[in-house]
């Protein structure tokens, strides 16, 4: 069993289906194989025993039902009492014929939905059948829809997504329409974008992947770093290392009226072990009082943090930020764009340019660019408005939220899910914009030679503030200064392995 941190499309899974299938290996069985044993794994779990149980199977028109038939076959051998629902006029039909041989049972599902749904809501386990990687994403409709919502209705019993939760748009993870949440999913061979990629991941709850020897070509769709990735991205002072070496970062941020935001990333920053931190601004004496290691005033650097606590009709903080767009993303130095700043950036930047809006923010630097959505189009599918800002700015960008998606060159993207829902505080951002600097600062000739460097280092940052945020406080409220206190202690720990 592995932990999924590395996922591929449809197509490149289909692709690497082909040499095996015309090899004649027999990878549904496999899948079964794997999905009869997780379920009963899951039976056990729930009931003590595998004997005796009921499963309802929920079968569609393609192999992902075929997946779910043959498994219920398996378990009805084993003494369990298995319903196949036939939500399609057809269905798997050397899979139907093998349950049917195992003494399951076969119903063909029509309007009204409620036995069907009693059924489902009463059985111990529901393996959801209905759609695997030929989904279309538009979710479950017609009668297969109709029972979901009567199942969920009813009390949503422990449900297995078999390869993922059908409907769920497979590369995207939109969630459109209906689509039955899992307790766990088995996906087989490699798994799907989907199972990583806000919104629809929620849907796969706990999810186990199952080898079946395929050797999917490219590179993986979408990527999720995992603590034991940190120690290869995060600069570490070279034995022989000194504060210029390290990375200077400059800091653009707050203002008399939001010294906070000041205070908080250049903490950050000073806390995430950049070299010096050089803080321009109003907050200067604020910055100063709380971190004695910061330097106010000009001077050369390597990266910028622009815009946390800035707001746009503050004069001085964008002269100072439109004035640094002109001049240092030409000389290559880095930058992080948030909050205030991010109406502020040019039409076009490079990947070493690093965006971190929130779904909202991200809205608006797309429709200042022609592009019509709002928030709620951004969190619906947040990957394709992540790529799309990619396209049109040239930078690399993270779209925060309780997933963040990292888009950047190459077609780097990450999806990371660190953080508990307590982070969302104000000021966490200011946080992650002073580490993500700090991060850039320390790398930023690195991430000339590769720009899809940029985008691994912003999931790193994504990471190492999430952790920051479980350790500060393991299960409850969280400041983001104590998000900020904690990041010395969790680099440390990541680093340690
Ligand atoms: N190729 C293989 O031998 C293997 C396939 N596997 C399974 O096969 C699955 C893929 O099988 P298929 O390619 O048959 O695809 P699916 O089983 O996902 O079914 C696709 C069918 O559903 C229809 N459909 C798509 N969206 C719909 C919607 N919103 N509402 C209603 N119907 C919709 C399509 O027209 C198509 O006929 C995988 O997910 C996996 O479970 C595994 O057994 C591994 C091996
Ligand atoms: N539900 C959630 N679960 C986990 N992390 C979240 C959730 N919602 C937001 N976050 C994270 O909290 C931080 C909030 O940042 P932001 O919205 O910029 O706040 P602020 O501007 O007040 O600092 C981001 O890192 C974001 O990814
Ligand atoms: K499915």
């Amino acid at each position: 069993m592995r932990v999924v941190l590395q996922t591929w499309t449809s197509a490149q899974v289909r692709a690497a289906e082909q040499p095996l299938l015309a090899a004649g290996v027999p990878l549904m069985e496999r899948a079964a194989f794997a999905l009869h044993v997780h379920t009963a794994a899951a039976l056990r779990e729930l009931r003590g025993g595998v004997a005796g149980a009921r499963v309802v199977v929920l079968v569609g028109p393609g192999n992902n039902g075929g997946d779910a038939l043959y498994a219920g076959a398996l378990l009805a051998r084993r003494g369990v009492a298995v319903h196949a629902v036939l939500t399609a006029t057809r269905a798997h039909e050397a899979g139907l014929a093998a349950l049917l041989r195992a003494g399951g049972r076969a119903v063909q599902l029509a309007e009204p939905v409620d036995e069907v749904a009693a059924l489902a809501a009463g059985a111990d386990v529901v393996l959801d059948g209905v759609l695997g990687i030929g989904a279309d994403g538009s979710g479950l409709r017609g009668v297969s829809g109709a029972l979901v919502d009567a199942i969920v209705a009813r009390g949503r019993p422990y449900v297995v997504a078999v390869d993922l939760p059908s409907g769920l748009g497979v590369d995207d993870g939109r969630r459109d329409g209906v689509v039955l949440d899992a307790d766990l999913t088995v996906t087989f061979g490699a798994a799907k974008p989907c199972l990583l990629l806000p919104p629809g991941a929620r849907a796969a709850g706990r999810v186990v992947l199952v080898d079946l020897g395929l050797d999917p070509a490219g590179a993986p769709e979408v990527v999720r770093l995992d603590p034991s990735d940190v120690a290869a991205l995060w600069p570490v002072p070279a034995p022989d290392a000194h504060k210029y070496t390290r990375g200077v970062l400059g800091v653009v941020a707050g203002s008399r009226a939001y010294q906070g935001a000041a205070v908080l990333t250049t903490g950050a920053a000073v806390r995430a072990g950049v070299g010096m931190v050089r803080y321009l601004g109003d907050a200067g004496d604020a910055v100063v009082a709380a971190h004695p290691e910061v330097v106010v005033g000009h001077g050369r650097v390597q990266a910028w943090v622009f815009g946390p606590g800035v707001s746009p009709d503050d004069a001085g903080q964008r002269r100072r930020i439109e004035y640094a767009f002109e001049h240092v993303l030409e000389r290559g130095e880095a930058a992080v764009v948030d909050a205030g700043a991010l109406e502020l950036l040019p039409p076009h930047v490079g990947p070493h340019a690093v965006l971190t809006p929130h779904a909202g923010e991200l809205a608006r630097v797309l429709t200042l660019r022609g592009e019509q959505v709002d928030r709620a189009g951004v969190e619906a599918e947040p990957l394709r408005w992540a790529r799309r800002a990619h396209e049109l700015t040239g930078a690399t960008v993270l779209l925060k939220g309780p997933v963040t998606v990292v888009a950047g060159a190459h077609g780097a993207v990450y999806a990371q899910a660190d953080a508990p829902a307590w982070l969302s505080t104000a000021g966490a951002g200011d946080v992650l914009a002073g580490l993500l600097g700090a991060l850039l600062a320390g790398r930023v000739d690195d991430v000339h030679d590769d720009p899809s460097l940029a985008a691994a280092l912003a999931a790193t940052a994504a990471l190492v503030h999430g952790r920051a945020a479980h350790r500060a406080n393991p299960d409850g409220p969280i400041s983001a200064r104590a998000v900020a206190d904690a990041l010395p202690g969790t680099i440390a720990e990541v680093l340690a392995g």
